[in-house]
């Protein structure tokens, strides 16, 4: 079911001390000031040794969730440095961002891979944040449309209806991430809104309707607001801005 969420995916950035203490802060402010019926999922997704003691610190409530920002696409064995889905599972994982920029340029992920991690992440019963988005040029060439429909052809919609029905999407504009330079609500809606037809087409209108599009890219506390006020916008996938308690809260608030 479509649910509007703010992610924050902390990246590379912190300390253990500074992570608990990063969370601590936002569980507060948030249970102190986010009520009423407009229930907005919190995910958390700090770096891999902190995801346990993150959980355990994740107030029981139906609000916040615990996310890691990649895993394996082997299930288990000989494969030196890699984290399986099942331990993501294991420490309280319920979300798993897959496909991130980042990953895809710095560490070659590509669609072949991510179909397996898709797999993987599936198979251990986690939900999979799955992110696409264009570069600069892709984006003056106008070739945005044509970009991201391939990328959601060959790296996510493999997945049969059941499967397709777990996932998350993030629209993540490449040239957006980290610059300070966000895309502005109408872009976005276009694009969230092109993501939601191509959905229709692969499955059908209701996995369409049902499915969360987040957006991601130099998001923050002054123009959440414009972006989730769009249609097709469910909520954020945060980097920067989810490291500073107070930026995250105010984001959280912006529904
Ligand atoms: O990549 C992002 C989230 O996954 C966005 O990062 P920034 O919010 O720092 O631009």
């Amino acid at each position: 079911m479509r649910k509007n969420i703010v992610a924050g995916n902390w990246k590379m950035n912190t300390t253990y001390q500074d992570g608990l203490a990063l969370v601590s802060e936002i569980t507060n402010m948030v249970q102190d000031e986010v009520t009423g019926p407009n229930e907005v999922q919190v995910v958390i997704c700090p770096p891999f040794p902190f995801l346990a003691a993150i959980g355990k610190q994740l107030p029981a409530s139906s609000r916040f969730h615990l996310g890691a920002q990649n895993c394996s696409q082997k299930e288990s064995g000989a494969y030196t440095g890699e984290v399986s889905a099942k331990m993501l599972e294991s420490v309280g994982c319920e979300y798993v961002i897959l496909g991130h920029s980042e990953r895809r340029q710095y560490f070659r992920e590509d669609d072949e891979l991510l179909s397996q991690k898709l797999k993987a992440v599936l198979a251990a019963g986690l939900k999979p944040i799955f992110c696409v988005g264009e570069s600069l040029e892709t984006r003056e060439a106008d070739d945005t449309f044509t970009f991201i429909g391939k990328q959601l052809q060959d790296g996510l919609f493999h997945l049969s209806n059941e499967e397709f029905e777990q996932v998350v999407i993030a629209y993540e504009p490449i040239w957006a991430i980290g610059t300070g330079k966000t895309a502005t609500s109408a872009q976005a809606q276009e694009v969230h809104a092109f993501i939601r037809e191509q959905i229709a087409r692969a499955y059908d209108a209701e996995a369409a309707s049902n499915t969360s599009i987040l957006y991601g890219g130099s998001a923050n506390a002054q123009n959440a607001r414009e972006l989730f006020s769009q249609p097709d916008v469910d909520g954020g996938l945060i980097g920067g801005a989810s490291l500073k308690s107070r930026d995250f809260t105010e984001i959280i608030k912006s529904f």
